[in-house]
Order: C-alpha cells, then structure tokens, then sequence
C-alpha cells in the first residue's frame, strides 16, 4: 500500500507570504527544546571569523545578512528572516557525507546530511534568507547552536546567484559547510549504503528519512530544471527498499 508522504510528516512550518517564518520562535510543535550539546559541557563556541565580520557589518552598515541554505535549512529555518530566494552557489557539490549524532541520528547509529564538496563546475541550489536588524544576531546565535556546535558546520562566505539572474545581482551570503576535519564527517559512500542507513537513523529533529524526502522534493517542485544525480540516486535506493514511499503528490515543502 503505498503511503503519500505529506501525511508520513507532519507539514514543515508553514511560511507566511511575506516570507516571514510564522513558527520562527519556536518549531512547528511547542517550544523549541533546549538544545543540548552531545559532547556534554562543550563550551559555546564563539563565532567563526567569517560569520563575525559578515555580522560586524551588517550591524554597523544596517545591510541585510543572506545565509544560503542547502540542507534542513530549505525546509526548517526556523528562524525569522525578511526575504528568501531560490538560487544556486557555484563551485560546490552537496552530498550526504555528514553524520549527525543529534538531529537526524545518535551517537551509536550517525544519521547522515549534507555538507558541501569543493567542485569547480558544479553548482549547488537551495535558498537564501534575508535578515536584518535584530533577526541577524538572533538568527545567527541559533544557527551557531543547531550547525557548529550540534552539526559541527563552520561557516564561510559564498556569492549567491539568485535564479531571477535577470533581476537579482549575485549577493555574498554566509553558509554552513562540515570539512573533513570535523569529528562527524562520515565522507563517500555508495548511494545504496547511504540509503540504508538514512532508513534506520532518526534523532531529536526527526527520523533520516524526512530529511531526505523533504530535500528532493523541495529540488523536484522549485528546481525542476536541476539534475541532483547524488540526492536523486540515494532517493531512489531507498524507494527501492521502501516502495511503499510514493512520491508525493504536492511539495511537502512551501515556499
Ligand atoms: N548547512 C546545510 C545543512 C544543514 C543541516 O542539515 N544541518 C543539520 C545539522 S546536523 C540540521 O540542522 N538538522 C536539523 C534537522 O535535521 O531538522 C544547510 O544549509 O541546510
């Protein structure tokens, strides 16, 4: 019997036209909880350089920040931002070479997310978000928490490219890659290995399989023109274990 995903999970927080997260202060259901770091006592770690000059000036100049998203961010921000556009970096591939032992898995079964691959002729779309005023410090604070401390992301500066080119110049936003060095890198795998073990991980965000549904089906409705041979495989691998994961009829994800 196959089962439409929209009603496997629960809708992501819807956006409100004006783009605004209307959950932004808390996930979809009650309070966010407290994020506790898996390394217990990990001390807080200050903001990278990038993050603080790109923070620095946006306080000083009253610019906007832009973070671009690529992963849970596309779907869950879960932060208040002023504007978001669909757009792609260059010189990067996305691949689900990242463990998490937080979010999507635990300590003895990582689940796995993405993170970035210098590339030189790839391209990487998602979705950049606008902050300004106070939702920069707020939203960078949170996102410190959620990507470095509990992802071990760190951040870097990028030029986003907006896919209205017509009308958008490219824009410096900041992102969340996981390097190698990172303790919960995981790096390459077949998609076939990658698949089964997004089947059997789920952590304190939800199960793997949410996560990876949510991605390819935001790329499938908002960048039909893209071919993500590496999100698409490990999709279709897992399909091909679970065939009752039919491919749902809406977006799961709106933006
Ligand atoms: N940095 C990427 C990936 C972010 C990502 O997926 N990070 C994980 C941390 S391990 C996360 O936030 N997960 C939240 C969730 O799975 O709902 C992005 O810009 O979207």
């Amino acid at each position: 019997m196959s089962v439409p995903r929209a009603r496997l999970f629960p809708t992501a927080p819807h956006l409100s036209p004006s783009g605004a997260c209307c959950s932004a202060a808390a996930p979809a259901s009650g309070p966010r909880p407290r994020l506790l770091s898996p390394c217990s006592g990990a001390m807080k770690r200050d903001p990278p350089p990038a993050e603080r000059q790109a923070q620095e000036d946006a306080g000083e100049q009253k610019t906007p920040l832009w973070i671009f998203g690529y992963g849970s961010l596309v779907w869950r921000p879960d932060f208040e931002f002023s504007s978001r556009k669909v757009g792609f970096i260059r010189g990067y591939s996305r691949r689900f070479w990242q463990g998490d032992t937080f979010h999507r898995g635990n300590e003895k079964m990582p689940g796995r997310v993405v993170t970035l691959q210098e590339d030189y002729d790839a391209c990487t779309w998602g979705i950049a978000y606008e902050v300004r005023g106070e939702q920069i410090a707020t939203s960078l604070q949170y996102l410190n928490m959620r990507e470095a401390v509990l992802g071990g992301y760190d951040t870097k500066l990028v030029k986003f490219h907006p896919q209205d080119k017509e009308a958008d110049e490219p824009i410096l936003a900041l992102v969340y890659i996981a390097t190698p060095q990172n303790p919960t890198y995981l790096g390459p795998a077949s998609e076939e290995d990658i698949a089964a073990q997004i089947i059997v991980s789920s952590g304190r965000s939800g199960h793997n399989i949410e996560y990876l549904l949510r991605l390819a089906d935001f790329m499938r409705y908002f960048c039909p023109q893209v071919e993500d041979e590496h999100l698409f495989s490990i999709e279709e691998a897992l399909v091909s274990i679970l065939p009752c994961l039919c491919q749902a009829e809406e977006p799961l994800v709106e933006v």
